[in-house]
C-alpha cells in the first residue's frame, strides 16, 4: 500500500502500517483526532530535523459524508520527507525494507459506467438546476458528481498512478491514502504553528480548439455563473476558518489557476490562529470546514443531504479530507479530488479464473447553480477525469 502527499517533487512518502485507525460517522474527524492524540502521546520521538512531517505522521482520508463512508489514518513504519532543501527519514520501531519491485505496467485500461453513468449525471444536474430555480433562491448551488469505473488488465500498481499524476500535475498534490489516489490542486487546510493557508478553487473552464488559454482565462474570470460559483465557497471556507484566527485574508477577486485539463477560478486564504495547540489542532480546523461549497453547496445544511438523494451514489472519500497531519496537530489536507478509489489491485488467485488485472472507481463533480447548462456539467466533469484516466493509461 502506498502513502503518499507530495507537490513540486517536495512532501511525505510513507510504507509499512504501525498503526491504523479505520472509523465512519458524524464524529470521525474526533475519533481521528482522539486517536492521533492517544498515539502520539505514547511515541518516544527522537527528532533531529524539527520540521513539520518530522516525528511520527498519520496520513489521513476521511469519507465525504457523515454516512455511508469509511475514514481511515495510518502510521507508517517509514517516512520519508523532503521540505525546503532538507530530507529526511523517519522509522518507527523495526522498520521494514522498502518496497524495490520495479513500477508494473497495468496493461490495458476499459471503461464501463460506475454507479451514476455521464447521462444519469446529465439528469441529476437538471433535476438540481430544477430545484435551484423553484426555491426561489434558497438554494444557491448544489456540488454533484459521478463515477466512472476502469478496470485494468494487468494487477494494479498504485506507483505507476503516482509516477504518471506528478509528471502531468507538478502543481497539484498527488496523494494516495489506502487505495484512494490522485492528483488535487485543491487545498483544504494547510497548518503551520500558528499559520494556516487554504487554496479554495470553483468555477472551471476547460481548453478549446482555436481558442488560447488566455482567452479562456479572461472569460473564466469575467463569466458572471462561475464567479457566483467561486465566491460560495471561498466565503463558506472564510466564515468557518474565521472563528479560529486572529488574522484573516482573503483576497476580494480569484485568480486563475492553470492546469493541463482545466482552468479553474483560484483564492488563497491566509491566516494567523488566535489559539494554538489544543484547539486548532489540523483535524479539529477541518471538522470545521468541510464540506466548504466547492464540493458541498450553498446553504450546505440543504446542499448536502441533496447530494446523496441526487446522485444516489456513496461518495466514499472522494471530495473528503485527505493528507497527512504530525504530531504537533501540523500537517496539510487537500479536498481529494481528481482521484480513483482502488476496488481490487488484481484478480489473481483463489477462484479468480485466470483475471488478472485491477478496479479503480474514478470521481468527478462540478458545481450546479441555477443557470447551469447540463451539457456543460457533463463536459466538465469529463475534463476533470482526464487526470486520472491519462495516468492509468501512461499517456505522455
Ligand atoms: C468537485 C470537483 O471539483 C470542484 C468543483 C469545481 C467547480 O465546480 O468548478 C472546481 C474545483 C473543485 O472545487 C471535482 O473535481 O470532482
Amino acid at each position: 500500500m502506498s502513502l503518499s502527499w507530495v507537490r513540486e517533487g517536495q512532501g511525505l512518502v510513507g510504507w509499512g502500517c504501525a498503526a491504523r485507525l479505520d472509523t465512519s460517522g458524524a464524529d470521525r474527524f474526533t475519533d481521528a483526532d482522539a486517536w492521533w492524540r492517544q498515539l502520539c502521546g505514547h511515541i518516544d520521538v527522537d527528532d533531529a530535523v524539527g520540521l513539520p512531517g518530522c516525528g511520527p505522521v498519520a496520513f489521513t482520508s476521511l469519507a465525504f459524508a457523515d454516512r455511508p463512508g469509511d475514514s481511515v489514518l495510518v502510521l507508517p513504519e517509514v517516512i520519508t520527507g523532503e521540505r525546503d532543501g532538507v530530507r529526511w527519514i523517519t522509522t518507527i520501531g523495526d522498520a521494514p525494507e522498502p518496497d524495490l519491485e520495479p513500477v508494473r505496467q497495468p496493461g490495458t485500461v476499459s471503461y464501463s459506467d460506475g454507479r451514476l453513468s455521464s447521462t444519469a449525471y446529465r439528469q441529476a444536474v437538471t433535476e438540481a438546476v430544477r430545484l435551484m430555480r423553484e426555491s426561489g433562491g434558497e438554494l444557491r448551488k448544489v456540488v454533484l458528481a459521478h463515477d466512472l469505473v476502469a478496470n485494468t488488465s494487468e494487477p494494479l500498481d498504485e506507483r505507476f498512478l503516482l509516477h504518471n499524476l506528478a509528471a502531468r500535475y507538478a502543481n497539484c498534490w498527488t496523494f494516495a491514502v489506502d487505495g484512494l489516489v490522485g492528483a488535487t490542486p485543491e487545498l483544504l487546510l494547510e497548518r503551520r504553528g500558528y499559520e494556516v493557508r487554504s487554496r479554495v478553487l470553483a468555477g472551471t473552464a476547460w481548453p478549446h480548439p482555436g481558442r488560447t488559454d488566455d482567452e479562456i482565462a479572461a472569460e473564466l474570470l469575467d463569466s458572471a455563473k462561475n464567479r457566483s460559483e467561486h465566491a460560495y465557497a471561498a466565503e463558506s471556507l472564510a466564515e468557518k476558518l474565521r472563528p479560529f484566527c486572529s488574522e484573516l485574508s482573503v483576497p476580494t477577486s480569484p485568480s486563475v489557476l492553470r492546469l493541463r485539463n482545466v482552468l479553474h477560478l483560484a483564492t488563497d486564504v491566509e491566516g494567523k490562529l488566535a489559539d494554538t495547540p489544543d484547539g486548532s489542532g489540523l483535524l479539529h480546523l477541518a471538522e470545521a470546514v468541510h464540506p466548504t461549497a466547492a464540493v458541498g453547496g450553498t446553504p450546505t445544511e440543504d446542499a448536502v443531504p441533496l447530494i446523496s438523494e441526487l446522485e444516489g451514489m456513496d461518495r466514499g472519500r472522494y471530495a473528503g479530507p485527505v493528507g497527512w497531519i504530525d504530531g504537533a496537530g501540523n500537517g496539510e489536507l487537500g479536498i481529494a479530488l481528481r482521484c480513483g478509489q482502488i476496488e481490487q489491485q488484481s484478480t489473481a488467485g483463489a477462484g479468480s479464473g485466470g483475471a488478472r488485472g485491477g478496479r479503480v472507481r474514478l470521481f468527478a463533480g462540478g458545481g450546479i447553480v441555477p443557470d447551469s447548462e447540463p451539457d456543460l456539467e457533463v463536459a466538465e466533469v469529463e475534463a476533470k477525469l482526464l487526470p486520472v484516466r491519462e495516468a492509468l493509461e501512461g499517456v505522455r
